[in-house]
């Protein structure tokens, strides 16, 4: 019941929401993205990360928007531990596109709309896909760490576990693998992977699925013991600032940074579709657009009852 209940509220998001209330609310977003773009590009991936872990917490409500309340005990959704990584460069880039939305329509937009149309403008600033978003998103009224840890995936999930996640979102198995396309841009820290690197499985090996150039490269960044915490590596060793299809690629060719990476080209339901998207950049590109408006489309929330539109993206109105 829940599902076709998300399913039907779905439909009702569009693509000219905005179109009396606030015509020039792309231009606005899109003024912020481009300078961001210039002067930090890790806001690209920044945002795009940002929205994803949005959309499978509470749905897309900027729920992840949420600052914790100082000297509460609960924390919010952005404090959890799976949150630690989100740049503040995802959170700035909103916070600015919503500073200046408000000036020019206040009260109107929700965050919720200006994150998904930032992740956008970032996709296509990167060289990747433009497309549509539709917008009429509310801003949520609930942001807890603690519904963050079933929610979103772990680097060491199997296909199994990814599927069964992306499924109970509505999500199906090459919205997985296409929306995983993500990842070519942006980095990840040592402890994401740093397993794979000295002992796969409890194997005291490497794992067997790492080209072993790139494993020497990646062990020379990530000592086994004693490394600098706030080293990263990029996700797609040959375009990490590019968005581009060679994330695929670089599954055949075992250079995937994650074990969840790599598994979609281990496991035989997924790589057949690796394998397409391979070969050519157009399809990815129709894919990913696609499947970033049906996950912009999880648990959307419509009208006062659910959402608000926030003043300000971390705080809620009534707190
Ligand atoms: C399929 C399961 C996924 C897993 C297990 C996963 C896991 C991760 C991890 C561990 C990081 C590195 C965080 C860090 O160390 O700073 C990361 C980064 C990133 N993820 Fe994913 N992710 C998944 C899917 C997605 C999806 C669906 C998107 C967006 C559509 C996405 C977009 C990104 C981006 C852009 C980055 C780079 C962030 C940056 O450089 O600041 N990921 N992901
Ligand atoms: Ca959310
Ligand atoms: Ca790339």
């Amino acid at each position: 019941a829940k599902l076709s209940n998300t399913t039907s509220k779905t439909r009702q998001l569009s693509v000219d929401y905005y179109s009396k209330s606030c015509p020039q609310l792309e231009q606005l977003i899109g003024s912020v993205t481009s300078q961001q773009f210039k002067e930090e590009p890790v806001s690209g991936p920044a945002t795009i990360r940002l929205f994803f872990h949005d959309c499978f917490v509470e749905g897309c409500d900027a729920s992840i928007l949420i600052s914790s309340k100082p000297g509460s005990k609960m924390l919010a959704e952005k404090d959890a531990e799976d949150n630690k990584d989100l740049r503040v460069e995802g959170f700035e880039t909103i916070s600015k596109a919503k500073v200046l939305v408000e000036s020019k329509c206040p009260g109107v937009v929700s965050c919720a709309d200006i994150l998904a149309i930032a992740a956008r403008d970032y996709v296509h600033l990167a060289g990747g896909p433009y497309y549509q978003v539709k917008k009429g998103r509310w801003d949520g009224r609930i942001s807890m760490a603690s519904s963050v840890p079933s929610n979103i995936p772990r680097a060491n999930s199997t296909v199994d576990e990814l599927f069964k996640l992306f499924n109970s979102k509505g999500l199906a198995l090459e919205d997985l693998v296409v929306l995983s396309g993500a990842h070519t841009i942006g980095f990840a820290h040592c402890d994401n992977f740093i397993s794979r690197l000295y002992d796969y499985n409890g194997t005291k090996q490497p794992d067997p699925a790492i080209d072993p150039r790139l494993l020497k490269a990646l062990r020379m960044s990530c000592p086994h013991f004693g490394g600098n915490k706030d080293i990263v590596a990029p996700f797609d060793v040959t375009t990490p600032f590019l968005f581009d299809h060679a994330y695929y690629e670089n599954l055949i060719g075992k250079l995937g940074l994650l074990a969840s990476d790599q598994a979609l080209f281990l496991d035989p339901r997924t790589k057949p579709i690796v394998q397409t998207l391979a070969k050519d950049k157009q399809t990815f590109f129709q894919a990913f657009a696609a499947a970033m408006d049906k996950m912009g489309s999880i648990g959307v929330k419509r009208g006062g009852t659910h959402g608000e539109k926030r003043k300000e993206c971390s705080s809620m109105l009534f707190s």
